[in-house]
């Protein structure tokens, strides 16, 4: 059974399309990235399938029930920029977030919860922030305490929004060797991804979108000049050692 099945989608915003008949079935264990210009729809799919928000048609199914159903297998890291960091809650608090959907929510957490998000913290290097007030991180810092809720919510896929913005080298490399982490647990991992010169080091299959899928497949197969040329338009630089600069102004 597959991760996540999205049939015929088409999502509108006013009545205009963001997405339309976007259709692809993700396999299981696989680091899976989201390519697209700006404006694609890549956020919105992303909402689509955790049902945040109305679909103007089409079906989306966690391995093959309703997401409501399956919410506990589903792990979700935001757009830092969507997230508001002035309330008042400490890092230790937001990674147990993560646990209420073991917890229930009219349950308090117990120790044994809160030992697997300090554990999960201390995965992303942040357990001497447990107790710091999340408004006081950096946000490379931040980025960090969300992949930790993330972690505790001990889901079988993930979808995160754009977890390499705004990071330094360290940190981005610690998000890609926790994805990989992930993925050897048989995990899948889907994530939206701006930095074309990495995709085929990150990901194993990617999904090219730009209102309609491009193309959905093994990097290798699919991550070619051609489709790049689909998704962007106009928009690409070829530079001469065969890698690309997208102008996304
Ligand atoms: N709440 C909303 N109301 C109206 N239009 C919206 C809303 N959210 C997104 N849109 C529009 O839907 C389109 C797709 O947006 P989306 O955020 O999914 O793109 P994206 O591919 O994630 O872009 P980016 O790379 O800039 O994050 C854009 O044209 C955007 O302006």
């Amino acid at each position: 059974m597959y991760p996540v099945t999205v049939e015929n989608l088409t999502v509108a915003y006013h009545r205009k399309p963001v997405l339309q008949e976007v259709g692809f079935e993700v396999p299981e264990g696989k680091l899976i990235g989201i390519i697209g210009p700006n404006g694609a729809g890549k956020s919105t799919l992303i909402k689509a399938v955790l049902g945040l928000i109305p679909v103007a048609s089409g079906e989306v199914e966690i391995y093959g029930d309703h997401y409501k159903k399956q919410r506990k297998r589903v792990g979700y890291v935001p757009q830092r920029g969507s997230v508001d960091w002035d309330f008042p809650t400490n890092a230790l608090d937001v990674v147990l977030m993560g646990r209420y959907g073991h917890i229930g929510w009219l349950k308090r957490p117990g120790k044994k919860d809160t030992e697997f998000a300090r554990g999960c913290l201390e995965k992303v290097g942040m357990l001497d922030f447990a107790d710091r007030q999340i408004s006081q991180l950096s946000g490379g810092q931040q980025q960090r305490v969300f992949l930790a809720r993330a972690l505790a919510q001990d889901a079988d896929v993930y979808f995160m929004d754009e977890p390499f913005v705004g990071v330094d080298a360290a940190t981005e490399k610690a998000i890609i060797s926790l994805l990989n982490e992930l993925k050897a647990r048989q995990k899948t991992v889907l994530v939206v991804h701006h930095d074309l010169q990495t995709v085929e080091e990150y990901f194993d299959w990617v999904l090219l979108l730009n209102l309609r899928k491009i193309a959905f497949g093994p990097t290798s197969e699919v991550f070619t000049m051609d489709n790049l040329q689909k998704t962007y338009g106009g928009r690409l630089t070829f530079l001469q050692n065969q890698s690309v600069l997208v102008d996304e102004t």
